[in-house]
């Protein structure tokens, strides 16, 4: 088989990719780590772990041989963000695409996706896909708008729409690849803390309240950090804000609704098998925050509550009780 496309990671949202990409026929590489998964994927096209409910098409061959994802012209990547380093290196690509599909920042280093592909694969040219999508959701069919932000411009855009576009799903262009990896991995954390409200029963007039002002936070983080602002007001921005705060069908919006709950965050991240990704950004965007003086509160609260600093209701008293101030984005 010689697939145009690889999929690299096989958890939900990997193989929702791939499923999507092979539903006209086409065929697809998809690397996931466990052998025990590959096999599953290729004898009975099925994903139980991480994808239930969808029946594989049937020209997605998986694959733990991270070497044959080296020559294909386009690579997404979809890995959690904290491992996209390490197994982008192990492909050892020296050009062609590499679409990451991630939403995070890398712990540690403070590194978006795009600076840490760079450094992993430099000679690839570096796309980001973002937007407001359940994987079930995009598996099953179902209409679905990302953002599609070419490093490379119109371009990379001529090359890469065709290979990504398909009846159901349909990509938009931008060359802004920084702010489609903002609104990706600021939303994540927010979500947890429109979770938190619905843990504790808050209402809905609290979490619209929280998605307006955490949407000035994302703005805040993303402006100073070169984002251009209709980018995070489109798809991968307030589309994917939007969506992941209002539905447990989103692990971080469920991880923060488990806090709110009363559950300790240990516990709760313990619980799973799946990646809540702002449980991993929160820390490091907010000491990136701190470090340039970019107001976020809504996501420090959310770092207290990981660190059980403390108890919900308390760490919301402390985000009501700030001093009024004018709602202007930059102030
Ligand atoms: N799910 C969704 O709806 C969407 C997710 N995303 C983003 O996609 C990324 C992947 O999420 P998703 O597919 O949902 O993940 P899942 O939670 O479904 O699965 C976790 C994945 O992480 C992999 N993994 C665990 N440890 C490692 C490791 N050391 N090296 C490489 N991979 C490892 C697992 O593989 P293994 O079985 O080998 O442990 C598995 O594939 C995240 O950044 C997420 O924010 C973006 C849009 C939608
Ligand atoms: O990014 C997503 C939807 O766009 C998925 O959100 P969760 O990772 O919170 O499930």
């Amino acid at each position: 088989m010689t697939a145009g496309v690889g999929v690299v990671g096989a958890g939900a949202w990997g193989t929702a990719l791939a499923q999507m990409l092979a539903s006209d026929g086409r065929e697809v590489l998809l690397w996931a780590r466990e052998a025990e998964l590959v096999d599953e994927i290729n004898s009975a096209r099925t994903n139980s772990l991480f994808l239930p409910s969808a029946r594989l098409a049937p020209s997605i061959r998986a694959t733990t041989e991270l070497a044959e994802m080296a020559a294909l012209p386009v690579l997404l990547m979809v890995t959690p963000a904290q491992f996209l380093a390490n197994v982008l290196a192990g492909i050892r690509r020296e050009g062609g695409d590499v679409v990451l599909c991630s939403k995070g920042i890398e712990a540690g280093t403070g590194r978006l996706m795009a600076d840490v592909a760079s450094a992993a694969a430099p000679g690839a040219e570096i796309a980001v896909l973002s937007g407001p999508t359940f994987a079930h959701e995009v598996a099953a069919g179902l209409p679905t708008a990302v953002t599609l932000a070419c490093a490379g411009g119109e371009t990379q855009w001529q090359r890469l729409s065709p290979a990504i576009a398909r009846p159901t799903f349909r990509p938009y262009y931008s060359d802004d690849v920084t702010g489609a990896e903002i609104g990706g991995a600021v939303k994540n954390v927010l979500a947890i803390a429109c979770g938190v409200v619905e843990g504790l029963g808050l209402g809905q007039n609290a979490r619209a309240a929280l998605i307006s002002r955490g949407f000035a936070e994302m703005q805040r983080f993303g402006l100073a950090l070169g984002a251009r602002a209709e980018t995070l007001s489109g798809l991968s921005g307030l589309g994917d804000l939007v969506l992941t705060c209002s539905s447990t069908s989103s692990r971080n919006f469920s991880l923060g609704k488990a806090l709110g709950e009363g559950m300790r965050a240990s516990d709760a991240l313990g619980a799973k098998n799946s990646v809540a990704e702002g449980a991993f950004t929160a820390p490091v965007l907010a000491e990136i925050a701190q470090n340039r003086g970019i107001s976020m509160p809504i996501v420090e609260a959310v770092v207290t509550l990981l660190e059980g600093g403390a108890p919900a209701r308390e760490v919301v008293a402390g985000l009501l009780s700030r001093p009024l101030k004018a709602e202007a984005v930059l102030v």
